[in-house]
């Protein structure tokens, strides 16, 4: 089989600062100022094209932050992401020039990836009707509500044709019929063979789509495997974790923050 994405180690560190005086101090001195702080861990996964992927987990794992990874958008500490083909995200805030208008989007975003003159003629009308968002077309983007902005990432993204589609809770924030007609969308995409990433919490729709379930806790990979395998394990966890007290939660993550800094301590 031909591998869509191969994520090997993927280490993603973020620096979090009290306060300005230590984002400055940190930039101008070779000592290190601020709390490292790790979103995603030695994370490693394998996709086959025409897979489609769900990232779960709970608020914070970071799924979002291995989506940004794989597209491109954010780039990894350590470790080494391979993506065979052009990879789109459709994410409400991702990639949307907020001062221009949704009309000057598509044609950026269209220029961006090396579409030519006419065929931004011949695909501007097709986003703009999927978009459904008529005369709004021409209004600067930070006019739309967020279920707006993702009508008009989603109508690009799924009208540029790309290898592979990662969508980052995207349909969460639309209306029902849009959500339906997005779901249809990608169900097109899924039958053409292509691959597809999809993160949300929605565990409803990741039975409809998903393959395969590549599961994070606490920046690290919790489990991966078929949809049939994962998903029930997923939802027990949820279950039980429901039921903790709040000082048993906060235990909880004591333990997962030290069973990442063990790992990444055993990786240096
Ligand atoms: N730019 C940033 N600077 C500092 N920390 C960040 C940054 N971006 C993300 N994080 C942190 O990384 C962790 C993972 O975030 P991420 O958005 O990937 O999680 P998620 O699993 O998608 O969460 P959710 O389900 O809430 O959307 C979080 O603790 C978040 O606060």
């Amino acid at each position: 089989m031909e591998k869509a994405i191969i994520a090997k180690n993927i280490t993603k560190k973020y620096k979090l600062y009290s306060n300005n005086k230590e984002r400055i101090l940190d930039l101008l001195f070779p000592k290190s100022y601020g709390e490292d702080f790790y979103a995603l861990a030695d994370v490693s996964f394998e996709a086959e094209k025409g897979d489609s992927v769900g990232f779960i987990g709970m608020n914070g794992s970071g799924k979002s932050t291995l989506a940004n990874v794989i597209a491109g958008i954010v780039p990894e500490t350590s470790g080494s992401v391979e993506v065979n083909g052009q990879a789109s995200l459709i994410a409400v805030a991702a990639g949307l020039n907020a001062d221009l208008t949704g009309r000057d989007n598509i044609e950026l975003k269209l220029l961006m990836l090396g579409f030519s003159k006419q065929e931004i003629v011949d695909l501007e009308p097709e986003i703009i009707d999927f978009s459904e968002l008529g005369k709004f077309i021409d209004q600067p983007v930070k006019s739309y509500s967020s279920g707006m902005r993702s009508r008009l990432g989603f109508a690009i993204s799924v009208n540029v044709n790309p290898d592979i589609l990662i969508i980052d809770e995207a349909l969460s924030v639309g209306d029902k019929a849009f959500a339906e007609k997005s779901l249809d969308k990608m169900k097109e995409f899924k039958q053409e063979g292509k691959t597809m990433i999809f993160v949300s919490h929605s565990l409803g729709q990741m039975k409809r789509f998903c393959d395969k379930i590549l599961w994070l806790e606490y920046g690290m990979v919790r489990d991966y495997g078929s949809v049939e395998d994962v998903l029930p394990k997923y939802e027990q966890f949820l279950d039980e974790f429901k039921k903790l007290s709040g000082k048993e939660k906060e235990a909880y993550k004591e333990k997962g923050m030290e069973r990442q800094l063990e790992m990444l301590t055993l990786k240096i």
